[in-house]
């Protein structure tokens, strides 16, 4: 009897595949098969590398051959791991019910305006419509919480299911906590790494943040020890990186990038802000001074292949409106207000790009731009 390639076929399909759950034909993993009288050769990639799955692979199909094709078939069985492609997102930490969404505002460089373009992203997110929390992260100088005038606020506690938690001090139709409501103005805190991670989890998880679509997490400056700690204990989505455009903080912001791809962290990178891309003098709205360089930010994003989310000018009212606790994009109808929400605007629709491709357990339910238009409030 003869033995014929479409039989040994057949017997694979018996046959499941390591880790699969489809059968070594289904999978696609049988990749070449050879007849020469009782000589058979079958070449075969699974995605296990063990040498367990390797040997029992081989053993499965010698054996099968054998039992439904030809008892005395002369078979060769060449197995080969190949490497398996990692999801390009990956959601750390355990998922927080009613969070959908938690993205990092990093910097490199301190001063650049990260709080700031985070305070200005909410404040655009609460006006389309969304509900949105910042947790300011800030362990070297929180500076949320004098951004949306509630310095002076305590967070009070709350029983939720029996349980108390914190409940978010709101503003301008955004929760907030922050490291400095629980410190003293003039008061120089030290939080190491494992304590700051400690505090920061306690502010999302015994928090009572109800449904947010979008937490915003501004993080301290840098990219050392307790950055790790932060992003790897908290289930970031994604992460934004803002940046000027001088060529020191331009160093510095790549590190920030690096740093959220490293594989011990690998939180996707939305993109990168430009802040103090310019000059612009209120009087002289068509006059621009680049006094700290030309799309420095966006020569940045375009090398590390990163989307640019947007350039934001340097405007005394922005820094004003800061300082007095009204960031500067809730003033309707004005340039401003419009350039922040250009910016969160680029950065939902690279979330939602970057949504799609996680893994159905891990699906983050905003999946469309309704909502995303000014005013809707
Ligand atoms: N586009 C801008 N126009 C004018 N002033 C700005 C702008 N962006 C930020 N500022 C001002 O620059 C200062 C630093 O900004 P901000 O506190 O947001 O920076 P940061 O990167 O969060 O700082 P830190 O490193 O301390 O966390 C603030 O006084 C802020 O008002």
């Amino acid at each position: 009897m003869s033995i014929l390639k479409k039989d040994i076929l057949k017997a694979l399909e018996s046959i499941t595949a390591p880790g699969e759950g489809k059968s070594l034909v289904e999978s696609n993993s049988v990749k070449n098969i050879v007849v020469f009288d009782k000589e058979v050769i079958v070449d075969v990639e699974i995605g296990n590398p063990s040498l367990q799955a390797k040997k029992r692979v081989e053993v499965d199909i010698m054996k099968t051959i054998h039992e439904q094709v030809h008892p005395k078939a002369d078979i060769k069985v060449n197995v080969k791991a190949i490497a398996q492609a990692k999801p390009t997102n990956q959601i750390k930490g355990k998922e927080i019910p009613g969070i959908k969404n938690i993205i990092a505002i990093a910097s490199g460089k301190g001063g650049v305006g990260k709080s700031t373009i985070t305070a200005n992203m909410a404040v655009s997110l609460a006006k389309m419509g969304f509900s949105v929390g910042v947790l300011d992260a800030d362990v070297y100088g929180p500076s949320t919480h004098i951004m949306f005038n509630v310095a002076k606020e305590r967070p009070r506690s709350v029983k939720v299911d029996g349980r108390s938690k914190m409940k978010p001090i709101e503003n301008y139709g955004v929760k907030i906590l922050s490291l400095g409501f629980f410190t003293q103005p003039n008061q120089a805190v030290i939080w190491r790494g494992p304590m700051a991670s400690k505090a920061l989890n306690q502010l999302i998880f015994d928090a009572d943040w109800g449904e947010l679509d979008f937490l915003l997490l501004d993080l301290p400056p840098g990219t050392g020890d307790i950055h790790l700690s932060i992003v790897q204990s908290l289930p970031i989505t994604g992460a934004v990186i803002v940046s000027t455009p001088q060529n020191i903080a331009l160093a510095d912001a790549k590190k920030g990038v690096a740093m959220f791809k490293q594989e011990s962290i690998n939180v996707p990178v939305l993109g990168i802000v430009e802040n103090m891309s310019y000059f612009t003098p209120e009087e002289l709205p068509d006059n621009k001074y680049y006094i700290f360089g030309k799309d420095g930010a966006k020569n940045l994003a375009e090398d590390l292949e990163t989307r640019f989310l947007g350039e934001v000018p340097l405007v005394q009212s922005i820094r004003e409106a800061g300082d007095f606790g009204t960031p500067a994009a809730l003033q309707s109808g004005t340039p401003q207000e419009t350039i922040f929400n250009e910016v969160t605007k680029n950065t939902v629709a690279e979330l939602l790009k970057r949504n799609k491709n996680l893994p159905p357990t891990e699906v983050v339910r905003i999946t469309t731009m309704s909502g995303c238009s000014p005013n809707k409030k």
